[in-house]
């Protein structure tokens, strides 16, 4: 056991030269708890239940119904989702915020096969990652009928040789959420726009973890939600990516009144509004909204190369200490080894993990179990430091050694 010292010492000197490290103060979070569910639940920024308060009482309370011009309650969507937009790597006026990432699986997937023509153009087909988060490949599912198109699950790896003249749309996730496998998104999308299709991703796992280029690789949709690495809060809204290049096409399955090119003009004819809020339904959340606009200034000089970059060295780390903690053979790790596969967690495979996870939890580690036997362990770098990184594996250590 001589490499525990070490490890330790090695935590100490990796959070010492830590340049994300003061940031944790910007977070509601206890000394005790090391939490490493950030990939399902976000910590609480410190200044939000002050802005919330604020809402509440002033904007809601007293000042009521103006709040919606002098307050900016309307314009919220769009101009939170200009804040989103540099974390994933887009330009503004392509992102707006509402609604639930499945309901933006909706919008965004049905938007894309309308734009690829479909099937009357003859593009019928629509591929999911055949690994994907369940909502995900339920929408699919449904949007598949819908617009007369049929749906094949298909691996991430497979799509670049499995996509044609007949595929109107893909729908991928950026990182699995069970493993952490981090798919090739440059290379994915280029093969599906090469086939005459539209590429559409799911962030949730990826954005403010690690850089996404939406424009740079020519993405055409995504969605993502806020409630993980961009700490919006529980259910916070989620947002919707629309390429500018298709956005005077875009013609949404869900085009509510706030998406109307002229919402009080109360016209009973639809006529879309141009840009991003194109992607609006209904009214907003704006408790919800304005909670997260507020948790997003966490992120004002944050580079996302520098969070990609702690990132890999806390997984890495976590990697070494499991080795070094865990008795051999107990976890097996899910999570690719390879920089370039791996998203901001660590999977590992354990018998009766249900069981250890809720031990872990009682002594104070918090990550999270997945069926059937992956204990899921999500690292934020804006607020978990090596030396828990330390102690999570020295704690599951001991809670396999009994
Ligand atoms: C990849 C992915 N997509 C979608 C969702 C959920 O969508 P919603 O925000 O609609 O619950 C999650 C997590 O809950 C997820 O991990
Ligand atoms: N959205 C969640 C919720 O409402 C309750 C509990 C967990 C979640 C999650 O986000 C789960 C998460 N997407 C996952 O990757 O498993």
């Amino acid at each position: 056991m001589s490499e525990v010292p070490n490890l330790e010492e090695r935590a100490a000197a990796l959070d010492a030269v830590d340049e994300l490290g003061k940031l944790r103060e910007q977070f509601v979070l206890d000394d005790g708890t090391v939490y490493l569910d950030g990939n399902s639940l976000g910590a609480l920024p410190s200044s939000v239940p002050g802005r919330v308060a604020d809402v509440v009482e002033r904007e809601w309370g007293r000042l009521r119904i103006r709040s919606w011009t002098e307050s900016g309650w309307w314009t919220a969507p769009e101009r939170i989702g200009d804040r989103i937009a540099p974390i994933v790597g887009a330009a503004a006026g392509q992102i707006v915020v509402g609604d639930s990432t499945s309901v933006n699986v909706f919008k965004a997937l049905v938007g894309a096969v309308r734009l690829s023509g479909g099937p009357d153009a003859g593009r019928d087909e629509i591929l999911v990652d055949s690994s994907t988060f369940p909502t995900d490949g339920y929408i699919a599912e449904s949007a598949a009928r819908m617009t007369g198109c049929t749906l094949r699950p298909t691996a991430p790896a497979d799509i670049p040789g499995a996509v044609g003249p007949r595929t109107a749309a893909v729908l991928v996730n950026h990182v699995d959420y069970r493993t952490g496998r981090l798919h090739d998104l440059p290379g994915i999308t280029a093969a599906v726009r090469a086939a005459g299709a539209l590429a559409v991703w799911d962030l949730c796992h990826s954005a403010g973890a690690l850089p996404v280029g939406l424009d740079e690789h020519g993405v055409d949709l995504a969605v993502g939600c806020t409630y993980k690495f961009l700490n919006g809060g529980p259910g916070s809204p989620a947002y919707l990516y629309v390429a500018e290049r298709h956005q005077a096409v875009f013609d949404s399955p869900l085009p509510g009144w706030n998406s109307h090119a002229e919402p009080f003009g109360m016209r009973p004819g639809y006529a879309p509004a141009d840009g991003a809020l194109r992607g609006r339904v209904g009214t907003p959340d704006i408790l919800s909204m304005l909670a997260l606009e507020e948790s997003l200034k966490v992120w004002d000089g944050v580079s996302v190369a520098a969070v990609r970059e702690k990132s890999l060295a806390l997984t890495d780390f976590f990697l070494e200490c499991v080795a070094a903690h865990v008795p051999a053979g107990r976890v097996a790790s899910v999570t690719p080894e390879v920089h370039a596969e791996r998203g901001s967690q660590v999977a590992l495979r354990c018998d009766g993990a249900a069981a250890v996870m809720d031990e872990l939890i009682a002594r104070g580690v918090v990550g999270d179990f997945r069926a059937p036997d992956v204990l899921r362990f999500g690292f934020t770098p804006l607020y978990v430091g090596f030396a828990e990184v330390e102690r999570a594996a020295r704690v599951l250590g001991e809670v396999l050694a009994r």
